[in-house]
């Protein structure tokens, strides 16, 4: 069995508070887009779950996303027979993009499905977000705002079709990083969710670049400045804007014409300022999924 696990970006992402368990509090308008890792899942004979993948660097025992998700199922439902995984990365890892969570949400999908256990996507989701926040908002999909953890969710309108320029600078970021080193109860700036709301339910797709906005931008930047800068190249390369996606420190900018985000992928590329370079567009299917 294939699927096809998609990465997102944050058009908006604020934080409203610190959680005594140390978790925060998010106000988040989620997108997913054409930029996928691929799964080939199989049933095998022989017990336990197996893992190949093309990135020497991820886990492929039980750190893995994937094995996570797999066993959380396989356990509960007293699963005697083994699966095997290929899993094939083109998503850039602990890049702000929810790789390894939509490998999760994948997984799990793959494994509801291939030994029959008949959970809905919302049994699905109550049992992903033990992997990850936001591996809830990766098994629904499309345009959503993500509240309380990033797990309860409220599937949005689509966002106007655009393209994407994805460039992750040659760095990494540690989401648990960003989160320590955000001052989350004294912040002095929140992006404009509400009024993204209401650009989302028209269709405007120029007021929604105009208010993307991402408070851990307060954390990154200062810390990576290469991050301002690929979003310099690109606001100055036709952009309707750009921005940093989820803990970075991967940026994104929206073009409406296809034409010149084919030039701004071009000039990022030329510059070296991001180490991966990708054109695409945003994905919308009513949050179903094929
Ligand atoms: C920042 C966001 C925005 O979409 O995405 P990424 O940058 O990871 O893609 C998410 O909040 C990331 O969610 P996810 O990556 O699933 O988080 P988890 O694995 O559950 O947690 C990683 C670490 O982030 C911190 N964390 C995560 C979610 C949250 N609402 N508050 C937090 O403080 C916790 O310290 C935790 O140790
Ligand atoms: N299937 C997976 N894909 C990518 N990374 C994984 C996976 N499973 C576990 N990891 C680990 O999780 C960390 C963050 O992964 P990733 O989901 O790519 O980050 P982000 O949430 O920032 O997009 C990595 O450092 C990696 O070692």
């Amino acid at each position: 069995m294939r699927l096809r696990a998609l990465a997102k970006i944050n058009l908006g992402l604020d934080v409203l508070r610190r959680r005594e368990d140390g978790y925060h509090e998010l106000r988040m308008i989620m997108q997913t887009i054409n930029m996928y890792d691929q799964l080939d899942m199989e049933i095998s004979r022989r017990p336990g779950i197996r893992i190949t993948t093309n990135l020497p660097f991820v886990p492929v025992n039980e750190n893995n996303l994937v094995h996570k998700a797999a066993k959380l199922l396989m356990d509960e439902f007293e699963i005697q027979e083994g699966l095997t995984v290929d899993l094939q990365k083109f998503i850039p890892v602990a890049a702000g993009m929810a790789g390894g969570s939509s490998d999760a949400a994948a997984a799990m999908i793959g494994v509801n499905r291939l030994f029959h256990l008949g959970l809905s996507v919302k049994d699905l989701m109550e049992r992903g977000v033990k992997i990850g926040a936001d591996v809830p908002y990766c098994l629904l999909r499309g345009t959503a705002l993500a509240e309380g953890i990033g797990d309860k969710l409220r599937p949005l309108p689509a966002c106007p079709d655009c393209y994407v320029l994805i460039g992750k600078p040659g760095i990494s970021v540690s989401t648990k990083f960003v989160y320590e080193n955000l001052h989350a109860n004294e912040l002095k700036y929140h992006p404009p969710i509400d009024e993204m709301l209401e650009a989302i339910q028209w269709h405007n797709l120029n007021k929604i670049a105009d208010l993307m906005g991402n408070v851990l931008e307060t954390v990154t930047i200062p810390n990576y400045p290469i991050i301002e800068q690929i979003k310099n190249h690109m606001k100055d390369h036709g952009a309707l804007n750009a921005m940093m996606s989820g803990s970075g420190p991967t940026v994104f900018g929206l073009f409406d014409d296809k034409k010149l985000a084919e030039h701004a992928c071009e000039a990022l590329r030329e510059s070296r300022l991001a180490r991966t370079v990708f054109l695409t567009t945003v994905f919308n299917n009513g949050g179903r999924r094929k």
